[in-house]
């Protein structure tokens, strides 16, 4: 058994969403654009899209939301129908796995109405089809009968605003990509701005918090809003039960503590790769399997599920001859690295003299 071993099927920093984030995640959604916090890019652009649109009186492009889970995409989507004032329809790719389904959904919607399709890259590759032509002609195809008697009867939609999500843009067909007339790219937050998050989500959940509080959750959330919002709620818990309730910067501390979330937003999982990584292997490089085996963890969760954050953390790199530490992993884990070999065989006393003189 490893030193390591451990369970961490709920990770409390996974950005993916649980069933508690589901229940209250409508309650934190910002509802118009001027409160969505962060994102400034993708805001103003889609700010411009969508009051010209509003100007002309038409239906906008289509728009694409691309970027890692928690970011805001699903609420990017509902703050662009409410800023145009249109009903929007809620669907996703896994949802839609017949043509049919697709061409149920467009025939019903009414005109100006957003539909909001997520996961959008996994999609089937027939109703994806139908769906270029529904971008391009707001018009579908619809099959009627089977084999050599059926027929296609062309059907006109009225005009809508497509608002596609995915984590995963570089799976797109380009055909598909090419189809929207706007793409937005979320980028991880700055902890400034999910400081601001938590603040604001702090103020409807009615929980007291103070500036450093607010820093100290949002310098643990991973650049990511649900794992943000997550974390306040996991610290108003502790502030609650063993204290007044008010959250500060070192109740946040001891909070996430309790809850194995480190400085950095670390969790265990993360701190037992680096962990083993330094202590056994002296920072690399390391086999990916070697490593796992060393935490007791699948390869792939080891790859998938911890290495992404630590590389783009700048703890961790994958070369081509293994897994290596940065300095700044050992100073994470406060270990002293090894002192740097220096090349080649040391030289012996008179060598050196002998180097210094011809030198000189
Ligand atoms: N810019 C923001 N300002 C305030 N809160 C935000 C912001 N972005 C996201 N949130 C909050 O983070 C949570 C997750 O956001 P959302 O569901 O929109 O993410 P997502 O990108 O759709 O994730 P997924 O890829 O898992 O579908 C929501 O509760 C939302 O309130
Ligand atoms: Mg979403």
């Amino acid at each position: 058994m490893s030193p390591y071993d451990f369970d961490h099927a709920d990770r409390i920093v996974t950005a993916a969403a649980d069933g508690e984030d589901q229940a209250v995640e409508a309650a934190l959604r910002p509802k118009l654009l001027d409160e969505f916090i962060g994102q400034e890019r993708v805001r103003e652009q889609l700010s411009l899209v969508l009051q010209a649109a509003r100007k002309r009186g038409s239906a906008p492009d289509h728009v694409l939301l691309s970027g890692p889970p928690g970011l805001g995409k699903t609420t990017l989507s509902m703050i662009i129908a409410a800023e145009l004032n249109a009903p929007i329809r809620i669907t996703s790719g896994p949802a839609i796995q017949h043509a049919g389904d697709l061409a149920a959904i467009l025939s019903s919607l009414t005109e100006g109405e957003v539909l909001f399709l997520d996961e959008i890259h996994r999609m089937s590759r027939p109703a994806e089809e139908m769906l270029y032509m529904a971008m391009e002609d707001f018009r579908v195809d619809v099959i009627v009968g089977k084999g050599p008697g059926a027929t296609a009867i062309p059907l006109e939609l009225p005009p809508f605003t497509l608002v596609g999500a995915t984590t995963r843009a570089g799976l797109l067909p380009p055909p598909l990509r090419d189809r929207f007339g706007f793409t937005g790219h979320m980028e991880f937050y700055a902890p400034a701005e999910l400081q601001r998050v938590v603040h604001r989500s702090a103020t409807l959940l009615d929980v007291e918090i103070d500036p450093a509080g607010a820093a100290e959750i949002a310098g643990r959330s991973r650049g990511t809003p649900r794992i943000a919002n997550r974390l306040l709620r996991r610290v108003r818990d502790y502030a609650q039960v063993r204290h007044d309730g008010v959250i500060t910067q070192e109740i946040a501390a001891q909070a996430l503590q309790v809850y194995e979330v480190d400085a950095r937003g670390l969790d265990r999982l993360d701190r037992a790769v680096l962990d083993a990584l330094l202590r056994l292997f002296g920072g690399g490089p390391v086999g990916l399997s070697t490593l796992a085996v060393a935490v007791g963890e699948e390869a792939e969760t080891v790859e998938e599920v911890a290495e992404p954050f630590l590389v783009r953390e700048g703890l961790l790199a994958r070369t081509p001859r293994g897994r290596i530490a940065t300095a700044a992993a050992w100073t994470h884990l406060g270990l002293t690295p090894p002192q740097t070999q220096p090349r080649g065989p040391v030289p012996a006393q008179g060598e050196l003299f002998d180097g210094a003189r011809d030198a000189g």
